[in-house]
């Protein structure tokens, strides 16, 4: 088997399920059934599933009833922990793997039954990629192009050097992929999902393993591919990544959808605070809850209490007049991790 076929390779044309591994159709996935039931348009959504369910041999349900909305445009970022169910959902929507269950169309076609026109459309990248390491990462974006029988060999040239360039490789074109750094590695594999025009990228996990410079590169080249109008799906389990990347989120835990919303709604349930640096933190908390601020307390030197409807430089101005040394005072906003251990109450296996 050729690395740019074998399972795990960045697949802009990923190869028809091989179900291996699946227990097989029992309730009989309604693919044609549309997604109408969610009343979600699948016209308007890149991504639409409905009570899709994966259960392997053996009882594991990896995916339980997700009903999951992904909108043309959006960077949409997949989050969970690890065994969440996330690659599973991937290889479902890719028609790799069979679920047991429920229904999903990608692009408004349902899949499997529309795998075909959908796919051309989608670039995928599923798991490590697989490249020669003996040949230039042209040479191994020409194979892999061959390898997907919808594509044209008269004009892979310009395909390639176009995919090249839009992810920063066009002057290491030349150079063998052994010699890539990790970095050129991961932007190859991007690469390979731009060998077309795609209105929908799906990327597992696209900064595994990547050191913080090579994750930046990565997050950028993402947001650039979205900038020009296509919807990317993207898992991590990074929350910090894809507080940073995406315009939407949904969050999975063992199987299951916990939220799905613009990162801007999730964060907006939750309110500012302020919080206030002082070697006085205890004439702060009764200046704080003197001007009616809910929530005032203070530990460690810091002050803090819920923002409310005051104004931030009234409170400091109340605070410096009332005798308290300020040394630092923010309004501080609620990240996506505060968001997910409100909305779970559970922590997360975050790496900043
Ligand atoms: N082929 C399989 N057979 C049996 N169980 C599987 C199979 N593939 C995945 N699972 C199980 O399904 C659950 C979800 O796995 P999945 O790989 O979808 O999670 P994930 O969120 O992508 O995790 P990670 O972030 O570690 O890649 C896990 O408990 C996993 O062990």
């Amino acid at each position: 088997m050729s690395p740019a076929t074998k399972a795990g390779a960045p697949s802009a044309a990923p190869p028809p399920p091989t179900d291996e591994n699946v227990t097989g159709n029992a309730t009989g996935i309604v693919t044609d059934r549309a997604t109408e039931s969610t009343g979600e348009s699948t016209a308007e959504n890149a991504i639409v599933t409905t009570g899709l369910t994966k259960r392997f041999r053996g009882g594991q349900v990896a995916v339980d009833d997700l009903d999951l909305v992904v909108p043309r445009g959006a960077v949409f970022g997949f989050l969970g922990p690890n065994g969440s169910g996330k690659t599973t959902t991937i290889r479902m929507l890719l028609g790799l793997v069979t679920p047991t269950s429920g229904a999903c169309s990608v692009l408004g076609e349902p899949i499997p039954a529309g795998i075909s026109r959908a796919l051309p459309r989608v670039g995928a990248l599923v798991e490590g990629p697989a490249f020669y390491p003996y040949l230039t990462g042209e040479a191994n974006l020409r194979r892999f192009d061959a390898a997907d029988p919808r594509s044209d060999p008269r004009t892979v040239r310009r395909r390639v050097g176009e995919a090249l360039d839009r992810v920063g490789l066009g002057a290491a074109a030349g150079k063998r992929y052994r010699a890539y750094s990790l970095g050129m590695r991961h932007r190859l594999a991007i690469a390979a999902t731009l060998l077309g025009p795609r209105d929908l990228l799906v990327l597992d996990e696209p900064t595994n393993g990547l050191d913080p410079q090579g994750t930046r590169e990565v997050r950028a080249l993402i947001k650039e591919v979205a900038a020009d109008g296509t919807t990317v799906f993207v898992s991590s389990h990074l929350l910090s990544e894809v507080e940073q990347m995406c315009t939407h989120v949904g969050v999975m835990r063992t199987g299951r959808l916990v939220a799905q919303a613009p990162i801007t709604e999730l964060r907006a349930g939750t309110a500012p605070a302020i919080r206030v640096e002082t070697p006085d933190a205890g004439e702060a908390v009764a200046v704080l809850a003197g001007l009616g601020l809910a929530g005032a307390v203070h530990a460690d030197g810091v002050a803090t209490a819920a923002l409310g409807d005051a104004a931030p430089e009234r409170i400091c101005a109340a605070l410096v007049r009332e005798g308290v040394a300020v040394r630092g005072f923010a309004v501080v906003r609620p990240s996506l991790e505060d968001v997910y251990v409100r909305l779970t109450g559970e922590g997360f296996d975050v790496e900043s």
